[in-house]
Protein backbone atom coordinates (compact mmCIF):
# COMPACT_ATOMS: atom_id res chain seq x y z
CA UNK A 1 0.00 0.00 0.00
CA UNK A 2 2.34 2.35 1.04
CA UNK A 3 4.78 1.55 -2.33
CA UNK A 4 1.23 2.72 -4.21
CA UNK A 5 1.59 6.65 -4.79
CA UNK A 6 5.01 5.95 -5.94
CA UNK A 7 4.22 3.53 -8.36
CA UNK A 8 1.37 6.00 -9.83
CA UNK A 9 3.97 8.77 -10.09
CA UNK A 10 6.57 6.38 -12.10
CA UNK A 11 3.85 5.07 -14.21
CA UNK A 12 2.95 8.30 -15.17
CA UNK A 13 6.50 9.81 -15.99
CA UNK A 14 7.13 6.62 -18.11
CA UNK A 15 3.51 7.60 -20.02
CA UNK A 16 4.99 11.47 -20.23
CA UNK A 17 8.33 10.52 -21.91
CA UNK A 18 6.87 8.14 -24.50
CA UNK A 19 3.81 10.95 -25.11
CA UNK A 20 6.51 14.04 -25.76
CA UNK A 21 6.81 14.49 -29.56
CA UNK A 22 10.44 12.89 -30.69
CA UNK A 23 11.71 16.24 -31.93
CA UNK A 24 11.16 17.76 -28.16
CA UNK A 25 12.58 14.69 -26.21
CA UNK A 26 15.85 15.00 -28.97
CA UNK A 27 16.11 18.32 -28.27
CA UNK A 28 16.20 17.80 -24.53
CA UNK A 29 19.34 15.69 -25.18
CA UNK A 30 22.64 16.91 -24.97
CA UNK A 31 24.21 13.70 -23.63
CA UNK A 32 25.69 10.99 -25.65
CA UNK A 33 23.49 8.28 -26.77
CA UNK A 34 22.90 5.42 -24.92
CA UNK A 35 20.70 2.77 -23.36
CA UNK A 36 17.00 3.74 -22.18
CA UNK A 37 16.92 3.74 -18.27
CA UNK A 38 14.16 3.26 -16.01
CA UNK A 39 13.03 6.27 -14.11
CA UNK A 40 14.58 7.35 -11.01
CA UNK A 41 17.30 4.30 -11.25
CA UNK A 42 18.37 4.54 -14.78
CA UNK A 43 20.47 1.93 -16.01
CA UNK A 44 21.28 0.67 -12.45
CA UNK A 45 19.18 -2.87 -13.13
CA UNK A 46 21.02 -3.85 -15.98
CA UNK A 47 24.97 -2.78 -14.58
CA UNK A 48 27.46 -5.90 -14.54
CA UNK A 49 29.74 -4.75 -11.56
CA UNK A 50 31.54 -7.84 -11.82
CA UNK A 51 32.63 -7.29 -15.34
CA UNK A 52 32.17 -3.51 -15.93
CA UNK A 53 34.58 -2.91 -18.60
CA UNK A 54 32.98 -5.77 -20.74
CA UNK A 55 29.73 -4.69 -20.46
CA UNK A 56 31.19 -1.24 -21.32
CA UNK A 57 32.55 -2.40 -24.30
CA UNK A 58 29.37 -4.24 -25.42
CA UNK A 59 27.60 -0.96 -25.29
CA UNK A 60 30.19 0.97 -27.04
CA UNK A 61 29.67 -1.61 -30.25
CA UNK A 62 26.17 -0.46 -30.02
CA UNK A 63 26.28 3.23 -29.24
CA UNK A 64 29.74 4.58 -30.10
CA UNK A 65 32.55 5.35 -28.61
CA UNK A 66 31.15 7.67 -26.71
CA UNK A 67 27.96 6.92 -24.94
CA UNK A 68 26.41 7.93 -21.55
CA UNK A 69 24.49 5.72 -18.48
CA UNK A 70 22.58 6.93 -15.25
CA UNK A 71 22.68 5.60 -11.97
CA UNK A 72 20.17 7.21 -9.72
CA UNK A 73 20.84 10.52 -10.04
CA UNK A 74 24.39 10.34 -11.29
CA UNK A 75 24.99 10.65 -14.59
CA UNK A 76 28.34 8.27 -16.06
CA UNK A 77 30.35 9.07 -19.83
CA UNK A 78 32.13 5.93 -21.17
CA UNK A 79 34.69 6.41 -24.01
CA UNK A 80 36.10 4.15 -25.74
CA UNK A 81 38.75 5.08 -28.51
CA UNK A 82 42.52 6.12 -28.22
CA UNK A 83 41.45 9.70 -29.50
CA UNK A 84 39.00 10.17 -26.83
CA UNK A 85 41.12 9.04 -24.30
CA UNK A 86 43.62 11.63 -25.45
CA UNK A 87 41.13 14.43 -25.46
CA UNK A 88 39.85 13.46 -21.51
CA UNK A 89 43.50 12.64 -20.33
CA UNK A 90 45.37 14.94 -21.53
CA UNK A 91 43.76 17.88 -24.02
CA UNK A 92 40.95 18.83 -21.41
CA UNK A 93 42.74 17.06 -18.90
CA UNK A 94 42.42 19.65 -16.10
CA UNK A 95 38.36 19.54 -16.77
CA UNK A 96 38.04 15.72 -16.23
CA UNK A 97 41.05 15.25 -13.27
CA UNK A 98 38.58 15.06 -10.39
CA UNK A 99 37.43 12.55 -8.28
CA UNK A 100 33.92 11.43 -7.33
CA UNK A 101 33.45 11.25 -3.82
CA UNK A 102 32.42 7.05 -3.25
CA UNK A 103 31.36 6.01 0.13
CA UNK A 104 33.50 3.60 0.70
CA UNK A 105 36.87 5.36 -0.50
CA UNK A 106 35.75 8.30 1.50
CA UNK A 107 35.92 6.57 4.42
CA UNK A 108 39.11 4.51 4.10
CA UNK A 109 40.89 7.52 2.87
CA UNK A 110 40.27 9.94 5.48
CA UNK A 111 37.92 11.41 3.42
CA UNK A 112 39.87 11.74 0.66
CA UNK A 113 42.87 12.53 2.24
CA UNK A 114 45.21 10.31 0.07
CA UNK A 115 46.32 10.91 -3.48
CA UNK A 116 44.40 8.84 -5.80
CA UNK A 117 41.10 9.69 -4.17
CA UNK A 118 41.19 12.88 -3.09
CA UNK A 119 39.59 15.50 -5.56
CA UNK A 120 42.05 18.05 -7.76
CA UNK A 121 43.11 20.66 -5.20
CA UNK A 122 45.81 21.96 -3.77
CA UNK A 123 45.99 19.42 -1.54
CA UNK A 124 46.27 16.57 -4.01
CA UNK A 125 48.88 19.05 -6.01
CA UNK A 126 51.11 19.12 -3.00
CA UNK A 127 51.20 15.35 -2.81
CA UNK A 128 51.48 14.44 -6.29
CA UNK A 129 54.64 16.88 -5.35
CA UNK A 130 56.33 14.66 -3.20
CA UNK A 131 54.98 11.33 -4.83
CA UNK A 132 57.52 12.94 -8.14
CA UNK A 133 60.08 14.10 -5.69
CA UNK A 134 60.31 12.19 -2.37
CA UNK A 135 58.56 8.78 -3.15
CA UNK A 136 58.47 7.31 -6.52
CA UNK A 137 61.47 9.34 -8.30
CA UNK A 138 63.90 7.39 -10.41
CA UNK A 139 66.75 7.75 -7.41
CA UNK A 140 64.07 6.44 -4.83
CA UNK A 141 62.99 3.63 -6.86
CA UNK A 142 67.09 3.01 -7.31
CA UNK A 143 67.53 3.19 -3.14
CA UNK A 144 64.77 0.11 -3.04
CA UNK A 145 66.45 -1.78 -5.52
CA UNK A 146 68.04 -4.19 -3.48
CA UNK A 147 64.91 -5.14 -1.71
CA UNK A 148 63.29 -6.38 -4.89
CA UNK A 149 66.29 -8.10 -5.77
CA UNK A 150 66.45 -10.15 -2.45
CA UNK A 151 62.51 -10.75 -3.23
CA UNK A 152 63.19 -12.10 -6.46
CA UNK A 153 66.20 -14.33 -5.56
CA UNK A 154 63.82 -15.83 -2.44
CA UNK A 155 61.28 -16.71 -5.01
CA UNK A 156 63.29 -18.37 -7.43
CA UNK A 157 65.18 -20.42 -4.28
CA UNK A 158 61.47 -21.38 -3.15
CA UNK A 159 60.76 -22.12 -6.69
CA UNK A 160 63.43 -24.40 -7.41
CA UNK A 161 63.13 -25.94 -3.99
CA UNK A 162 59.47 -27.57 -4.62
CA UNK A 163 60.56 -28.08 -8.61
CA UNK A 164 63.38 -30.49 -6.96
CA UNK A 165 60.81 -32.12 -4.33
CA UNK A 166 58.29 -32.57 -7.02
CA UNK A 167 55.88 -30.38 -5.42
CA UNK A 168 53.51 -27.97 -7.32
CA UNK A 169 53.94 -23.66 -7.50
CA UNK A 170 50.88 -22.05 -7.05
CA UNK A 171 51.76 -19.06 -9.31
CA UNK A 172 49.08 -16.94 -8.53
CA UNK A 173 49.61 -16.85 -4.40
CA UNK A 174 53.09 -16.76 -5.22
CA UNK A 175 53.74 -13.58 -7.03
CA UNK A 176 50.92 -12.11 -5.13
CA UNK A 177 52.58 -12.85 -2.24
CA UNK A 178 56.26 -11.29 -3.56
CA UNK A 179 54.36 -8.15 -4.51
CA UNK A 180 52.55 -7.96 -1.04
CA UNK A 181 56.14 -8.49 0.72
CA UNK A 182 57.98 -6.04 -1.27
CA UNK A 183 55.77 -2.96 -0.85
CA UNK A 184 55.24 -3.78 2.34
CA UNK A 185 59.34 -3.61 3.19
CA UNK A 186 59.34 -0.66 0.88
CA UNK A 187 56.23 1.00 2.36
CA UNK A 188 57.26 0.60 6.03
CA UNK A 189 60.24 -1.50 6.16
CA UNK A 190 58.64 -4.96 7.62
CA UNK A 191 58.99 -8.55 6.22
CA UNK A 192 56.09 -10.33 7.31
CA UNK A 193 56.88 -14.16 6.93
CA UNK A 194 54.84 -16.23 5.28
CA UNK A 195 52.32 -18.64 6.95
CA UNK A 196 53.23 -16.42 10.29
CA UNK A 197 49.75 -14.84 12.17
CA UNK A 198 50.62 -11.50 11.61
CA UNK A 199 50.74 -11.62 7.62
CA UNK A 200 47.69 -14.17 7.58
CA UNK A 201 46.18 -10.68 9.02
CA UNK A 202 47.33 -8.41 6.74
CA UNK A 203 46.28 -10.80 4.09
CA UNK A 204 42.64 -10.89 5.38
CA UNK A 205 42.70 -7.12 5.98
CA UNK A 206 44.14 -6.22 2.52
CA UNK A 207 41.09 -8.90 0.90
CA UNK A 208 38.60 -6.95 3.05
CA UNK A 209 39.86 -3.45 1.67
CA UNK A 210 40.01 -4.09 -2.01
CA UNK A 211 36.37 -5.32 -1.14
CA UNK A 212 35.30 -2.14 0.37
CA UNK A 213 36.64 -0.11 -1.80
CA UNK A 214 34.52 -2.04 -4.71
CA UNK A 215 31.67 -2.39 -2.76
CA UNK A 216 28.50 -1.41 -4.14
CA UNK A 217 26.92 1.18 -1.45
CA UNK A 218 23.12 2.41 -2.05
CA UNK A 219 23.66 5.99 -0.74
CA UNK A 220 25.94 6.87 -3.60
CA UNK A 221 23.24 7.07 -5.89
CA UNK A 222 20.44 7.53 -3.58
CA UNK A 223 21.53 9.32 -0.64
CA UNK A 224 18.25 9.21 0.92
CA UNK A 225 18.35 5.60 0.89
CA UNK A 226 21.34 5.39 2.96
CA UNK A 227 19.69 3.47 5.74
CA UNK A 228 19.37 0.86 3.54
CA UNK A 229 23.39 0.43 3.39
CA UNK A 230 22.85 0.06 7.26
CA UNK A 231 20.38 -1.96 7.30
CA UNK A 232 22.64 -4.51 4.82
CA UNK A 233 25.38 -4.36 7.51
CA UNK A 234 27.63 -2.97 4.83
CA UNK A 235 28.82 0.02 6.89
CA UNK A 236 29.23 -1.76 9.89
CA UNK A 237 31.88 -4.14 7.88
CA UNK A 238 33.12 -0.68 6.83
CA UNK A 239 33.50 0.43 9.78
CA UNK A 240 35.16 -2.32 11.02
CA UNK A 241 37.33 -2.39 8.39
CA UNK A 242 39.03 0.96 8.84
CA UNK A 243 39.23 0.52 12.31
CA UNK A 244 41.52 -2.40 11.87
CA UNK A 245 43.24 -0.39 8.95
CA UNK A 246 43.52 2.25 11.27
CA UNK A 247 45.54 0.37 14.14
CA UNK A 248 47.48 -1.44 11.67
CA UNK A 249 49.05 2.25 10.47
CA UNK A 250 48.42 3.17 14.39
CA UNK A 251 51.00 0.40 14.80
CA UNK A 252 53.56 1.41 12.29
CA UNK A 253 53.47 4.78 12.92
CA UNK A 254 54.46 4.00 16.20
CA UNK A 255 56.99 2.03 15.60
CA UNK A 256 58.96 4.44 13.35
CA UNK A 257 58.70 7.02 16.06
CA UNK A 258 60.59 4.88 18.12
CA UNK A 259 64.76 5.69 18.37
CA UNK A 260 65.13 2.04 18.75
CA UNK A 261 63.35 0.80 15.42
CA UNK A 262 64.73 -1.62 13.24
CA UNK A 263 67.40 -0.77 10.58
CA UNK A 264 64.91 -1.83 8.17
CA UNK A 265 62.56 1.36 8.33
CA UNK A 266 64.98 3.74 7.86
CA UNK A 267 64.52 5.53 4.75
CA UNK A 268 61.05 3.80 3.73
CA UNK A 269 58.19 5.76 2.50
CA UNK A 270 56.79 6.27 6.43
CA UNK A 271 60.03 7.25 7.58
CA UNK A 272 60.74 9.65 4.41
CA UNK A 273 56.55 11.09 4.82
CA UNK A 274 57.45 11.64 9.08
CA UNK A 275 60.57 13.48 7.97
CA UNK A 276 58.61 16.15 5.86
CA UNK A 277 55.96 16.43 8.11
CA UNK A 278 58.59 16.89 10.75
CA UNK A 279 60.80 19.44 8.53
CA UNK A 280 57.34 21.29 7.95
CA UNK A 281 58.96 21.80 4.08
CA UNK A 282 55.71 20.99 1.96
CA UNK A 283 53.21 23.93 1.16
CA UNK A 284 50.07 22.12 3.18
CA UNK A 285 50.38 21.13 6.56
CA UNK A 286 50.85 17.51 6.06
CA UNK A 287 49.15 15.51 8.80
CA UNK A 288 49.58 11.22 10.36
CA UNK A 289 45.72 10.95 8.35
CA UNK A 290 48.28 12.01 5.40
CA UNK A 291 50.12 9.24 5.84
CA UNK A 292 47.98 7.12 6.08
CA UNK A 293 46.04 7.54 2.97
CA UNK A 294 49.16 6.94 1.17
CA UNK A 295 50.10 3.85 2.87
CA UNK A 296 46.55 2.97 1.98
CA UNK A 297 47.07 3.62 -1.83
CA UNK A 298 50.63 1.81 -2.01
CA UNK A 299 48.85 -1.47 -0.69
CA UNK A 300 45.69 -0.92 -2.79
CA UNK A 301 47.52 0.45 -5.95
CA UNK A 302 50.73 -1.11 -5.89
CA UNK A 303 50.11 -5.21 -4.64
CA UNK A 304 47.29 -6.70 -6.60
CA UNK A 305 48.03 -4.37 -10.15
CA UNK A 306 51.54 -5.44 -10.25
CA UNK A 307 50.95 -9.00 -9.16
CA UNK A 308 48.14 -9.60 -12.02
CA UNK A 309 50.37 -8.53 -14.64
CA UNK A 310 52.92 -10.64 -14.06
CA UNK A 311 50.50 -14.03 -13.42
CA UNK A 312 48.43 -12.43 -17.18
CA UNK A 313 52.12 -12.64 -18.60
CA UNK A 314 52.80 -16.16 -17.60
CA UNK A 315 48.96 -17.26 -18.45
CA UNK A 316 50.10 -15.89 -21.65
CA UNK A 317 53.66 -17.60 -22.23
CA UNK A 318 52.40 -20.62 -21.09
CA UNK A 319 49.37 -20.94 -24.36
CA UNK A 320 52.38 -19.95 -26.51
CA UNK A 321 55.29 -22.57 -26.06
CA UNK A 322 57.11 -21.14 -28.81
CA UNK A 323 56.88 -17.43 -27.44
CA UNK A 324 58.03 -18.72 -23.83
CA UNK A 325 61.19 -20.19 -25.69
CA UNK A 326 61.91 -16.92 -27.29
CA UNK A 327 62.00 -15.04 -24.09
CA UNK A 328 63.52 -17.53 -22.16
CA UNK A 329 66.41 -18.12 -24.60
CA UNK A 330 66.85 -14.16 -24.88
CA UNK A 331 67.06 -13.87 -21.13
CA UNK A 332 69.77 -17.08 -20.83
CA UNK A 333 72.29 -15.81 -23.16
CA UNK A 334 71.95 -12.24 -21.47
CA UNK A 335 72.13 -13.32 -17.92
CA UNK A 336 74.87 -16.34 -18.31
CA UNK A 337 75.79 -17.88 -15.21
CA UNK A 338 74.03 -15.30 -12.93
CA UNK A 339 70.46 -16.56 -11.74
CA UNK A 340 68.75 -13.22 -12.06
CA UNK A 341 68.91 -10.49 -14.95
CA UNK A 342 69.87 -7.30 -13.07
CA UNK A 343 66.84 -4.33 -13.58
CA UNK A 344 69.20 -1.97 -15.79
CA UNK A 345 69.60 -4.72 -17.89
CA UNK A 346 65.92 -4.66 -18.94
CA UNK A 347 66.75 -2.30 -21.61
CA UNK A 348 68.77 -4.89 -23.58
CA UNK A 349 65.63 -7.16 -23.83
CA UNK A 350 63.34 -6.44 -26.52
CA UNK A 351 61.45 -9.58 -26.70
CA UNK A 352 61.17 -9.36 -22.97
CA UNK A 353 59.76 -5.85 -23.25
CA UNK A 354 57.40 -6.65 -25.68
CA UNK A 355 56.15 -9.15 -23.14
CA UNK A 356 55.55 -6.65 -20.47
CA UNK A 357 53.64 -4.17 -23.13
CA UNK A 358 51.72 -6.82 -24.91
CA UNK A 359 50.45 -7.98 -21.38
CA UNK A 360 49.66 -4.32 -20.52
CA UNK A 361 47.95 -4.15 -23.75
CA UNK A 362 45.69 -7.09 -23.84
CA UNK A 363 45.00 -7.68 -20.27
CA UNK A 364 45.15 -4.30 -18.78
CA UNK A 365 44.82 -4.24 -14.77
CA UNK A 366 42.62 -1.01 -14.37
CA UNK A 367 40.54 -1.83 -17.11
CA UNK A 368 38.68 1.27 -16.47
CA UNK A 369 41.27 3.33 -15.48
CA UNK A 370 40.26 5.04 -12.08
CA UNK A 371 36.89 7.01 -12.38
CA UNK A 372 37.30 10.49 -13.05
CA UNK A 373 34.90 13.58 -12.47
CA UNK A 374 34.32 16.56 -14.06
CA UNK A 375 34.84 19.71 -12.59
CA UNK A 376 33.27 22.42 -14.74
CA UNK A 377 31.00 22.38 -17.99
CA UNK A 378 32.54 20.92 -21.16
CA UNK A 379 32.43 19.77 -24.73
CA UNK A 380 33.37 16.22 -25.48
CA UNK A 381 32.86 15.05 -29.09
CA UNK A 382 29.70 17.56 -29.64
CA UNK A 383 28.46 17.11 -26.53
CA UNK A 384 27.67 19.09 -23.41
CA UNK A 385 29.51 17.80 -20.47
CA UNK A 386 28.01 18.82 -16.94
CA UNK A 387 30.36 19.28 -13.66
CA UNK A 388 30.59 16.19 -11.36
CA UNK A 389 29.34 14.04 -14.43
CA UNK A 390 32.06 10.84 -14.21
CA UNK A 391 34.33 9.27 -16.85
CA UNK A 392 35.42 6.33 -17.47
CA UNK A 393 38.08 5.82 -19.83
CA UNK A 394 38.00 1.82 -21.24
CA UNK A 395 41.21 1.01 -21.67
CA UNK A 396 40.20 -2.73 -22.28
CA UNK A 397 38.18 -1.68 -25.09
CA UNK A 398 40.56 0.19 -26.55
CA UNK A 399 43.16 -2.98 -26.82
CA UNK A 400 40.18 -4.45 -29.16
CA UNK A 401 40.00 -1.37 -31.26
CA UNK A 402 40.17 -2.82 -34.81
CA UNK A 403 41.25 0.47 -36.17
CA UNK A 404 43.85 0.30 -34.10
CA UNK A 405 45.13 -3.37 -33.49
CA UNK A 406 45.49 -6.27 -36.49
CA UNK A 407 44.80 -9.94 -34.98
CA UNK A 408 43.58 -8.09 -31.69
CA UNK A 409 42.65 -10.95 -29.33
CA UNK A 410 46.08 -13.12 -30.51
CA UNK A 411 49.49 -12.36 -27.97
CA UNK A 412 51.63 -11.32 -30.81
CA UNK A 413 54.90 -9.98 -29.35
CA UNK A 414 55.97 -8.50 -33.17
CA UNK A 415 53.71 -6.12 -33.07
CA UNK A 416 55.41 -4.38 -30.48
CA UNK A 417 59.14 -5.08 -31.55
CA UNK A 418 59.33 -2.10 -34.21
CA UNK A 419 57.12 -0.02 -33.02
CA UNK A 420 57.46 3.20 -30.30
CA UNK A 421 54.56 2.54 -28.65
CA UNK A 422 54.86 2.66 -25.18
CA UNK A 423 52.46 2.64 -21.59
CA UNK A 424 54.14 5.58 -19.77
CA UNK A 425 50.90 7.96 -20.92
CA UNK A 426 52.09 8.88 -23.95
CA UNK A 427 50.46 6.78 -26.22
CA UNK A 428 46.81 6.94 -25.73
CA UNK A 429 46.35 3.32 -27.56
CA UNK A 430 48.15 1.63 -24.40
CA UNK A 431 47.12 3.40 -21.56
CA UNK A 432 47.86 0.56 -18.69
CA UNK A 433 49.17 3.59 -16.13
CA UNK A 434 46.40 6.33 -17.55
CA UNK A 435 48.28 9.29 -18.59
CA UNK A 436 47.99 13.12 -17.65
CA UNK A 437 47.73 14.70 -14.16
CA UNK A 438 45.58 11.86 -12.53
CA UNK A 439 48.12 9.07 -14.08
CA UNK A 440 49.71 6.59 -11.89
CA UNK A 441 52.65 8.33 -10.37
CA UNK A 442 54.31 5.24 -8.86
CA UNK A 443 54.85 3.81 -12.87
CA UNK A 444 58.30 4.02 -12.49
CA UNK A 445 58.00 1.25 -9.64
CA UNK A 446 55.31 -0.23 -10.97
CA UNK A 447 57.27 -1.61 -13.96
CA UNK A 448 60.53 -1.71 -12.33
CA UNK A 449 63.16 0.80 -14.33
CA UNK A 450 61.30 -0.53 -18.11
C1 LIG B 1 51.85 -2.70 -12.75
C2 LIG B 1 51.61 -1.87 -11.75
C3 LIG B 1 50.62 -0.73 -11.76
C4 LIG B 1 49.64 -0.42 -12.68
C5 LIG B 1 49.27 -1.16 -13.96
C6 LIG B 1 48.99 0.79 -12.20
C7 LIG B 1 47.95 1.43 -12.87
C8 LIG B 1 47.34 2.58 -12.42
C9 LIG B 1 46.26 3.25 -13.11
C10 LIG B 1 45.64 2.80 -14.41
C11 LIG B 1 45.91 4.35 -12.39
C12 LIG B 1 44.78 5.35 -12.72
C13 LIG B 1 45.27 6.35 -13.70
C14 LIG B 1 44.18 7.29 -14.20
O1 LIG B 1 43.09 7.34 -13.62
O2 LIG B 1 44.47 7.95 -15.22
C15 LIG B 1 46.77 4.39 -11.24
C16 LIG B 1 46.73 5.37 -10.28
C17 LIG B 1 47.46 5.32 -9.13
N1 LIG B 1 48.43 4.38 -8.82
FE1 LIG B 1 49.12 2.87 -9.97
N2 LIG B 1 49.58 1.19 -11.03
C18 LIG B 1 50.57 0.29 -10.73
C19 LIG B 1 51.41 0.32 -9.64
C20 LIG B 1 51.31 1.21 -8.61
C21 LIG B 1 52.15 1.21 -7.44
C22 LIG B 1 53.30 0.22 -7.19
C23 LIG B 1 51.71 2.22 -6.64
C24 LIG B 1 52.21 2.70 -5.30
C25 LIG B 1 53.14 2.15 -4.64
C26 LIG B 1 50.60 2.89 -7.34
C27 LIG B 1 49.90 3.99 -6.86
C28 LIG B 1 48.92 4.67 -7.56
C29 LIG B 1 48.22 5.87 -7.05
C30 LIG B 1 48.46 6.54 -5.70
C31 LIG B 1 47.31 6.27 -8.04
C32 LIG B 1 46.35 7.45 -7.99
C33 LIG B 1 46.88 8.67 -8.72
C34 LIG B 1 45.94 9.85 -8.64
O3 LIG B 1 44.73 9.70 -8.57
O4 LIG B 1 46.43 10.99 -8.62
N3 LIG B 1 50.40 2.24 -8.53
N4 LIG B 1 47.64 3.32 -11.27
Amino acid sequence: MMFFPLFVALLIIIILRFLLPKAKRNRKSILPPGPLGLPFIGNLHQFDSLTPHIYFWKLSKKYGKIFSLKHGSTTMIVVSSANLAKEVTQIQDLTFCSRPSILGQQKLSYNGQDIGMSPYNDYWRELQKICVVHLFSPKKVQYFSPIRKDEVSRMIKKISQQATTSQITDLSSTVISLTTTIICRIAFGVRYDEETHERRKLDELLKVTEEMLACFFVSDYFPLLGWMDKFSGKINKLEKNFKNLDEFYEGLIEQHLNPNRPKSMEGDIIDVLLQLMKEKSTSIDLTIDNIKGIIMNMLVGGVNTSAATVIWAMTALIAKPNVMKKVQAEIRAFVGKESIVNEEDIQNLPYFKAVIKETFRLYPTTTLLLPRETMQNSILEGYEIKPKTIIYVNVWAIARDPEIWENLEEFILERFLNSNIDFKGQHFELLSFGAGRRGCPAIALGVWLL
